[in-house]
């Protein structure tokens, strides 16, 4: 078994995450219940932040929000002193209330609506990274309305095809991100940009998906995005201050995952950016990059109670859950692979292989399949590894399901910074019909 982080078996055979022992968590708090490893978080923050330091550039990590957006999450980040990348107004929205620095928000979005962008704006956070020509229209008018020039990057696409799931591959020429870069829409928005009074043109971002193993992706990105460069600064004399070169680097969810150390996505993005800098004889621009899941994917741990099961001979025998594709929708929607465990028995021997149904009304709501565990019984606490990207954050009422509680567990004390829904929350927005009488 792998294990991340604090996590590791206690000398009463149960897992046990940042000094805490999740059997205790299940029976305080109730499962499905989400864990973090508030360790590893900063750990992995560290990481990124370090090895920009020995690289001796100016550089700026910020948080790609959408892999798990809460207060207590947001607070987190700011004491490692990341930034935030936000892709909603309601991200926003919580961003404030944690008291983040607005100065260190970045705003993301394919459509962000106007009253978003004014609600940004009104804020004056730190940029704002613009998708397309009708929000640049939006902003130049905003701008013009609230006398502020706002500060923008312009995300582009540079054609890059990484290798992962279709669904999560966003650098490539047919995407619904960003400004092509082969087709001439990039330069185009770069010249209006830099030309406009009402827009402070600070750099370029570009990303290229996500769950990312290998670097030569991000090494082909910059050397795309350089070859631009150099033409802008020829035709334009526009030269990035800052250059974003997103997130996506790959975590282990299994064995058959094989991504590199954080610092080793970052130190060859680095080298190449200095290399192309040289040659075009121009200031290394402040590099930013939007790590999500590589900060808190493998934080992140799911604790569910054993219920049913159901035997078919000579076919498969499915233990069943009290969560499922309501508290972690990427393995019907990814076939995302996870490892687990009984974290009631954590030593003892593999006797059974089954496959993990969740409790919702699909078919497709499978967690796991065909994983060895010991003989599963009902009561068993069974631990998901490594949900902590894209599982709360993409979690919902389907089947009216109460979505998890959250905890973060560190030296040895466990906080509830989410508690699970109630009943009352589910019908909290609904007016129902109107009396007749
Ligand atoms: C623009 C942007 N930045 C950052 C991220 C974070 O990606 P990841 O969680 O893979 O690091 C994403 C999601 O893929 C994204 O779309
Ligand atoms: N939600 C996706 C990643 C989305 C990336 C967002 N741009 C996942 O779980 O892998």
């Amino acid at each position: 078994m792998f294990f991340h982080g604090t996590s590791k078996v206690n000398n009463q055979n149960h897992l046990e995450i940042g000094g805490v022992d999740t059997i205790e968590l299940a029976k305080k708090y109730g499962t499905p219940l989400y864990v973090y490893d508030v360790a590893l978080i900063r750990q992995r923050a560290r990481q990124f932040k370090e090895t920009f330091a020995e690289e001796g550039v100016e550089a700026q990590v910020a948080y790609a929000s959408k892999a798990f957006s809460s207060l207590a999450m947001f607070q987190l980040v700011n004491e490692e002193g990341l930034s935030l990348d936000v892709v909603s107004a309601g991200e926003l929205y919580t961003a404030l209330l944690a008291g983040f620095p607005k100065e260190r928000i970045h705003f993301h979005g394919n459509n962000k609506s106007y009253e978003e962008l004014e609600y940004a704006i009104k804020e004056k956070i730190g940029c704002i990274v613009v998708d397309n020509f009708h929000e640049i229209a939006l902003l130049e008018e905003l701008s013009k309305k609230h006398s502020w020039k706002v500060p923008v990057l312009l995300r582009v696409t540079p054609g890059i095809e990484a290798h992962t799931h279709d669904y999560i591959l966003t650098g490539q020429e047919d995407s619904k991100f960003g400004f092509d870069l082969k087709n001439g829409q990039g330069d185009k928005a770069v010249a209006h940009a830099f030309h406009s009074p009402y827009l402070d043109l600070l750099g370029i971002h570009c990303h290229i998906g996500s769950q990312i193993f290998e670097v030569t992706g991000f090494v082909m990105a910059t050397r795309k995005l350089f070859e631009k460069i150099a033409s802008w600064k020829d035709e334009l004399s526009f030269v990035p201050r800052v250059l974003n070169l997103g997130g996506g680097f790959g975590i282990r969810y299994t064995s058959e995952d094989t991504p590199l150390p954080p610092s080793q996505y970052v130190r060859e993005m680095v080298t190449e950016i200095k290399s192309q800098a040289e040659k075009l004889t121009i200031e290394i621009p402040e590099i930013w990059i939007e790590p999500g899941r590589s900060l808190v994917g493998d934080a992140g741990t799911t604790l569910y109670t054993v219920g049913s099961r159901k035997h078919i001979p000579n076919v498969r025998d499915y233990v069943a859950v009290d969560g499922g594709m309501s508290d972690n929708i990427r393995p019907a929607l990814y076939e995302a692979k996870y490892e687990a465990a009984l974290a009631n028995r954590m030593n003892a021997p593999h006797e059974e292989k089954v496959s993990i149904a969740g409790k919702c009304c699909e078919s497709g709501d499978m967690l796991l399949w065909d994983i060895e565990l010991p003989k599963v019984e009902s009561s068993d606490i069974l631990a998901v590894f490594c949900t902590g990207a894209y599982g709360y954050a993409m979690a919902s009422n389907y089947n009216r399901m109460l979505k998890p509680a959250v905890v973060f567990v560190e030296n040895g004390e466990a906080q509830l910074v989410i508690k699970r829904e109630t009943f009352e929350d589910l019908v909290r927005n609904e007016v129902g019909l109107k009396s007749k009488v």
